[in-house]
């Protein structure tokens, strides 16, 4: 993505000049060629009282450099001690470098901010970028897994979008699988039950939820009792398809009820449609490319794998492109595995225009990355990308004890019962709070107290804290302050806000 920031944020500036005293070593020690400057970073140090920032570049440069992490952090610190933004440089433990800024600098950024306002944080140039998130099956509501994965990827695409990229936001609809066979016969069961049938418990391995009554009586509305006349094959496609739109329906509602929106939802089926087989062609452009052969996997050295079969079989070359083993396309029974459909899927968006593509997935689909982004590298030749956000579990609590199972989807707590009962707002805030990979605690009766262990409330609480700092600096400091927050923001930025912030 273009870098070409109009206001470089202090950390990517701070960053630059780490990369430029690095770059300025290996001209003067002659370093090797080519070395890789991207696992540098400039972040917050873990203790505050080691300074404003610290990097890793010694650490992660050492080897390539053939110096001590030690010594190579000294000689960086020496160069960085010479830069007029940076007031203090300590080496610290193995080779970590501390960094403490001038408070100019930290007063130069707020000034930036003021003086860009609501534009601080844009760039010019934006790319065009596909954002995939939710697609969760259409087999019943959503869970508040979903809900994580579903609020993530709508603030990413936010963020990005006001960024300034021009963002697609996508939901890929699995409506082809073994898995909606199994809803449209759970729901022929709940249309038998319309028809007034007694049917008893719901036989294992079919959808028990209630969810699936509604399905039922407008299948009996629509067609009264014609379909117990056919045999499954003949009733299959037609119930699958209300079912699965009838879920899709409920399934907006309730991200309508997030306020999350999506720009495309694309069906895995319509890959697959006669006369326009999508996977086929992806198949045969592979193979002309010499990514496909027909061969057998060795068996899987740790933990069984799931599609792993000794047979010969048409594979993908993913070891070509960075993936631990090379991946099954066709089933034993002939059809496509779910991963052949992705692929097609992938260079589909590739061939809408998007060679920015991020997918977000849930915790389940970790194992999937590789395979996946070797994929896009093989039909896009390296020149589209996927990045992938795997959100973690959500840990759903009352007062710290575990929610159990809600009646109305048979085994999982809704989405929208957790919307219901504290609001879109507290779901969206919580489901941000914690990095996208790591577990997440959401407690129910928490977030609706208005206490200090609440962030919800905390974070409500500090906005009303910042405008009484307002207030208190108009009668206090500068009465001169105005209360309009546009000319505030005017008045500050043309103030000596320098002096205010630094010390006296
Ligand atoms: N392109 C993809 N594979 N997207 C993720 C699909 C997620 C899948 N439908 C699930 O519910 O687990």
């Amino acid at each position: 993505m273009p870098q070409t920031s109009s206001s470089l944020h202090l950390f990517a500036d701070v960053l630059a000049r780490v990369h430029g005293a690095c770059r300025a070593l290996a001209a003067d020690f002659s370093w090797p060629e080519g070395i890789d400057f991207s696992r540098v970073v400039v972040e917050p140090p873990r203790d505050a009282s080691h300074g404003d920032m610290a990097t890793n570049a010694a650490m992660v440069l050492a080897k390539e450099a053939k110096a001590k992490p030690r010594d190579l952090a000294e000689q960086i610190a020496e160069r960085l001690r010479a830069d007029a933004l940076i007031a203090r440089v300590d080496v610290a433990g193995p080779g970590f470098i501390n960094l403490t800024l001038k408070p100019a600098a930290w007063a130069e950024a707020l000034r930036t901010v003021l003086r860009e306002g609501a534009e601080y944080g844009r760039i010019r140039g934006g790319a065009k970028v596909n954002v995939e998130y939710v697609s969760a099956n259409p087999t019943g509501p959503m869970h508040v897994g979903h809900c994580r994965g579903a609020v993530f990827g709508d603030a990413l695409a936010s963020l990005l979008q006001f960024a300034g990229h021009d963002v697609t936001r996508e939901y890929y609809i699995n409506d082809a699988g073994a898995q909606v066979d199994v809803l449209a016969r759970s729901a022929f069961l709940r249309y038998r039950e319309a028809l007034g049938e007694d049917i008893g418990a719901i036989p294992e391995g079919l959808y028990p939820g209630d969810y699936l009554k509604p399905v039922g009586q407008a299948l009996a509305t629509e067609h009264g009792d014609k379909l117990l006349a056919m045999s499954e094959a003949q009733w299959l496609p037609t119930v699958r398809a209300k079912a699965i739109a009838m879920m899709m329906d409920e399934i907006k509602d309730d991200l309508a009820a997030l306020n999350i929106r999506h720009d495309v939802f694309f069906s895995e089926r319509s890959l697959i449609e006669t006369g326009n087989n999508k996977v086929a062609e992806t198949i045969d452009f592979l193979k002309a490319k010499g990514d496909i052969y027909e061969g057998r996997l060795p068996p899987p050295k740790g933990a069984p794998v799931e599609d792993w079969e000794d047979r010969e079989q048409l594979l993908f070359r993913a070891t070509a492109y960075g993936d631990d083993v090379d991946r099954p396309l066709i089933k034993s029974d002939g059809s496509y595995t779910y991963f052949a459909s992705d692929i097609a899927y992938h260079k589909n968006k590739f061939d809408r225009g998007f060679a920015e593509m991020i997918d977000v997935w849930g915790a389940d689909h970790g194992g999937y990355i590789k395979r996946m982004q070797a994929a896009v590298k093989a039909t896009t030749s390296a020149t589209g990308s996927l990045d992938v956000k795997i959100v973690q579990l959500v840990k759903l609590l009352r007062n710290g004890e575990p929610v159990k199972m809600s009646k109305r989807s048979g085994d999982f707590v809704t989405l929208r019962e957790v919307v219901d009962e504290v609001g879109q707002d507290a779901v969206r805030f919580m489901m941000l709070y914690r990095k996208n990979d790591a577990v997440l605690d959401f407690d129910l009766a928490k977030v609706m107290e208005q206490s200090r262990d609440n962030p919800v409330f905390y974070v409500q609480y500090g906005h009303a804290r910042g405008h009484s700092i307002f207030r208190n600096a108009r009668a206090e400091v500068f009465p001169e302050l105005p209360e309009d927050a546009g000319a505030r923001i005017a008045w500050l930025a043309e103030s000596a806000v320098g002096t205010a912030v630094g010390p006296r």
